[in-house]
């Protein structure tokens, strides 16, 4: 369903991603991790278009979508979330949910107040996620665990077909991460796909179907987490000992 190949972003010097190459197919959850500084995020930033990729291309069901603008790749079908809550702290929760959705292009941000369909819809999100009592907090009382929640509503209000999620469960306490947990299990029980990047490797191991693992901006390995868990360059990775071969 999703194509990376030889995905590069340079920063100057830093190559960020550097010729990362992998796919996720459709139906499945699809975990990218790598200890600090692989790549991940940005990977995710290139392939949602939020940063332009240096080189490389990446292809949503046989399209190409890396020359695309962020919103345009949302209307194809793939969203995002972001490891930082794009909460609006002055609008509630379900002004937040249809406003986000709505920032597609300058043209999003002069459309009239929210539709009725549009809030019914946004209120059937929240229930689905059981929040629908914070409907009308505003953004700015939300736990840290709520935005969470707020911000995957505001990504199922553009129905997407792929959704990326940076690190949906940090910084969550234990209930809220099973809670999370359950609701992406659920998302893709429905037929949606699931991209995540996490560091809770016990949460990636139990809830991915494939694993993909950066460092240094490439992929290192991908496969099961079964096959992963046992692969010495994976190990090696967190260790640090991908520097010590580089070095060699
Ligand atoms: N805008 C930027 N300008 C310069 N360097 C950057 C920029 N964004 C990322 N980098 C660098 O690119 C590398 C990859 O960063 P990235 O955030 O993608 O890694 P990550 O795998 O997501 O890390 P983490 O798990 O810590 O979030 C790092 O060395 C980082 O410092």
């Amino acid at each position: 369903m999703l194509e990376v190949k030889n995905l590069c972003k340079h920063f100057g010097g830093i190559k960020a991603v550097d010729g990362a190459t992998f796919t996720v197919e459709r139906g499945s959850i699809t975990a990218l991790i790598g200890p600090n500084g692989a790549g991940k995020t940005t990977a995710f930033n290139c392939i949602s278009r939020t940063a332009a990729p240096s080189s490389g291309e990446v292809w949503l069901d046989g399209e190409r979508i890396d020359h695309l603008r962020p919103h345009k790749v949302t209307a194809k079908g793939l969203s995002r979330t972001f490891q930082i809550s794009r909460n609006l702290g002055d609008m509630t929760v379900i002004e937040n949910v249809i406003v986000q959705s709505k920032v597609d292009g300058l043209r999003g941000l002069f459309r009239p107040a929210m539709t009725s369909e549009e809030k019914d819809k946004a209120m059937s999100i929240l229930d689905f996620l059981g929040i629908t009592r914070i409907a009308h907090e505003d953004g700015h009382n939300l736990s840290y665990g709520q935005k969470k929640l707020m911000d995957l509503a505001a990504l199922l209000m553009s129905d997407p077909k792929i959704i990326l999620l940076d690190e949906p469960a940090g910084g969550v306490n234990p209930s809220l991460m099973e809670e999370i947990v359950g609701h992406i299990r659920a998302l893709n029980d429905k037929g949606l796909t699931v991209l995540i990047v996490e560091h809770n490797m016990e949460l990636i191991m139990r809830l991915s179907h494939k694993v993909v693992v950066m460092a240094h901006g490439k992929v290192i390995c991908a496969g099961t987490p079964d096959v992963v868990r046992k692969d010495p360059h994976v190990l090696d990775a967190y260790l640090g000992g991908v520097l010590e071969d580089e070095a060699a």
